[in-house]
């Protein structure tokens, strides 16, 4: 009995475009009975997954499966931190930036089976304004665009595209100065990411050279988008080679601080924050235990 994996699975039941989908009895069929002891908890209100994450570590849980997008995954891997748990992801979301940079699979079925022999490792926890941020975070441009897809009424790529054409005729830069590694920068802000992973979602590649485990944010700053280079940045974003585009400008750091001539919008792991107009931005290093897939490596 002492060998038996105990994974507890966190459901959204409102994420993703497919609400459809009947979670439990997926698990019930894919996951190999044998060597598995689970149970499967519903979220019941926005930010309920953080305190069932802390309360499944207490109970003794091996693995905590986030069953939802990066906003579930967020919740999650907040309520982990400083646990014995690791935080499993069943991708259920519209862009799913972690399960897929972590390699899991998209497909459910074949997710669940690989929870049962799963490998496991440590990543990096970005922090901004002391919100916990696992993938990615930002101000500006893509922070509004969040906060817009919020109450957008539709999920999905398709929504997120036309609000992103829809705000880009509006929005404007904002004066900023950047201190990192004791030299300020002063530069305007159409957007600058925090890139823990290489990717928003849906293969968007904001920082395709970044590694979750390095000890570093990879920063992308876009100071001002005209036509030509928006183009430019949508193709960098879906071919992952937006460093060489020119198109945005890269730094490496563990520590940042972002100061705004007016208040600007952020946002964690896609789901937007709040304003403010000062950003403390640090990374701690490999804070957080996953469960990959443990089979195909
Ligand atoms: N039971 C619930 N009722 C309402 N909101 C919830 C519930 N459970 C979680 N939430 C909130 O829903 C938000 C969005 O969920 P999530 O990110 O998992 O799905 P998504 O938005 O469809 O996916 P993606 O982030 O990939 O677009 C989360 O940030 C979370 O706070």
């Amino acid at each position: 009995m002492s060998d038996t994996l105990r994974i507890c699975f966190l459901v959204n039941p409102n994420s993703g475009t497919n609400r459809r989908q009947d979670v439990p009895a997926l698990i019930a069929r894919y996951l190999p009975g044998e060597a598995v002891a689970y149970e499967v908890r519903l979220t019941q209100y926005a930010g309920h997954a953080v305190e069932l994450a802390r309360q499944a570590a207490a109970d003794g849980f091996r693995i905590v499966v986030a069953v939802g997008g990066d906003g579930t995954v967020n919740e999650v891997g907040r309520g982990l931190l400083g646990t014995a748990a690791a935080l499993g992801i069943l991708p259920r979301g519209s862009g799913n930036g972690l399960a897929r940079h972590l390699r899991v699979p998209l497909a459910l079925p074949e997710a669940i089976r690989q929870l049962a022999t799963p490998a496991f490792q440590r990543i990096d926890v970005g922090y901004i304004n002391e919100r916990a941020f696992f993938c990615t975070a930002g101000l500006g441009f893509d922070a509004h665009v969040s906060k817009c897809f919020a109450v957008a009424g539709t999920r999905g790529l398709g929504t997120y595209v036309q609000v992103a054409l829809r705000e880009y005729r509006r929005y404007q830069p904002t004066p900023i100065q950047v201190t990192m590694q004791g030299n300020t920068l002063a530069t305007n802000c159409y957007m600058l990411a925090f890139a823990n992973a290489a990717q928003y979602g849906n293969n968007a590649y904001i920082a395709p050279l970044a590694d979750i485990a390095d000890g570093l944010l990879d920063l992308c700053l876009i100071d001002a988008l005209p036509l030509r280079r928006a183009v430019r940045v949508g193709i960098g974003l879906a071919l992952g080679n937006l460093p060489a585009s020119g198109a945005a400008v890269y730094h490496t750091c563990s520590q940042v601080r972002v100061q705004a001539a007016r208040a600007l919008g952020f946002h964690v792991d896609g789901d937007y924050v709040g304003d403010a107009r000062e950003f403390d931005v640090r990374l701690e290093p490999l804070a957080l235990e996953v469960a990959v897939p443990g089979q195909s490596r």
